[in-house]
């Protein structure tokens, strides 16, 4: 039914448009936000095109680098050393060259990287929560867009989708602009917003009358700078690495922190999305610890926010958890 509440938006954000099935993969629960097993997700998405294992010859042939890490399994099969995270971003670069047709892509070494086949995972569910609608009327904020530009390259280049990215980091906005400028038709489809104050989300960024299909975001989890620096050290120490600048372990701690953690980023985002309800069709973001959604259904009930859902996703044999929700 269209209500008033949609008055003045445009037609592919009135709310009777959405559908309330999802296509193909299952919530873990809607209404309730606890994991339930029965509703396990597929470990990757049915329409995810990283199916099968990579191809890493091939994949060599468009980033040479990449063989440098190639590892011979204890079963004779080749492999790469994924426990290299540069043998991780030259295989991002390799996909993102091969398959996205990306001219140039990269990011400072020690950088956040991104998984491509998971970050497509979360794109395959808000294409479902659009019930697959594509092209550039589709408009996403990406809440945390990292120098990596990953949400807002992989949604244009498989939906056609336009973006806006925001960052409170300097440097990563400033790769991640690099990134679009150096690619044909990734800079007419997403533009960058700096976010000046770190406890604010949509505050800032979402301008007076502006509408969204959709936010997506991958949160900062760690609750200070120093906490997500020790981490990172402790990962660099474990692999035999000396810190150095090189590693630039400031850029990615920077990455990875919010006052307060996930836990306060996801309350802030609930109590901002409240003042948006009417701008945007769908808030989610990406939650990685199943007992955060109580956090989420406390908020929730406190701003009268009752349609919500929680959507599995299963990479990696790990389950991870898109939780979306719409305003009033
Ligand atoms: C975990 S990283 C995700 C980066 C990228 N989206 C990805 O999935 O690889 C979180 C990002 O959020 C940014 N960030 C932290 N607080 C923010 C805020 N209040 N508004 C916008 N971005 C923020 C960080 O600088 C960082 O780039």
């Amino acid at each position: 039914m269209i209500t008033n509440t949609n008055q003045g938006l445009p037609p592919h954000l009135i709310r009777s448009s959405y559908s309330h099935t999802m296509a193909t993969l299952p919530p873990i629960k809607c209404g309730s936000l606890q994991d339930n097993k029965t509703t396990r997700p597929p470990p990757v998405h049915p329409n995810n095109r990283y199916h099968s294992p990579h191809d890493f010859p091939a994949l060599a042939k468009v980033v040479p680098a990449l063989a440098d890490y190639f590892l011979k399994a204890p079963d004779g099969h080749l492999t790469l050393n994924f426990a290299e995270p540069d043998a991780v971003r030259l295989l991002n670069k390799a996909l993102l060259l091969r398959d996205y047709g990306l001219k140039h892509w990269d990011i400072p070494a020690g950088n956040l990287c991104p998984g491509v086949p998971g970050r497509l995972d979360y794109i395959h569910v808000l294409a479902d929560l659009l019930d697959g609608k594509k092209g550039k009327e589709i408009k996403g904020l990406d809440v945390g867009t990292g120098a990596s530009l990953i949400y807002p390259i992989l949604g244009h280049k498989e939906f056609g989708w336009r973006f806006v990215g925001t960052d409170v980091d300097d440097t990563s906005l400033k790769v991640a602009s690099a990134i679009a400028k150096f690619n044909p038709g990734l800079a007419k489809a997403i533009s960058l917003r700096k976010q000046p104050d770190r406890t604010a989300i949509f505050n800032n960024v979402i301008h007076e009358g502006e509408t969204f299909d959709f936010t997506i975001c991958n949160p900062p989890f760690f609750e200070s700078a120093a906490a997500a620096a020790a981490a990172a050290e402790k990962k660099w120490t474990k692999l035999g690495k000396a810190p150095s600048p090189t590693l630039n372990f400031g850029g990615q701690a920077n990455e990875l922190w919010a006052p307060g953690g996930e836990p306060d980023f996801l309350r802030r985002m609930i109590r901002e999305s409240v003042a948006f309800g009417q701008q945007v069709g769908w808030f989610t973001t990406l939650v990685s610890k199943k007992g955060y959604l109580k956090i989420a259904e406390v908020e929730f009930g406190k701003a009268g926010i009752t349609d919500y859902r929680v959507i599995g996703i299963g990479q990696g044999g790990k389950i991870r958890r898109v939780l979306a929700w719409r305003g009033k």
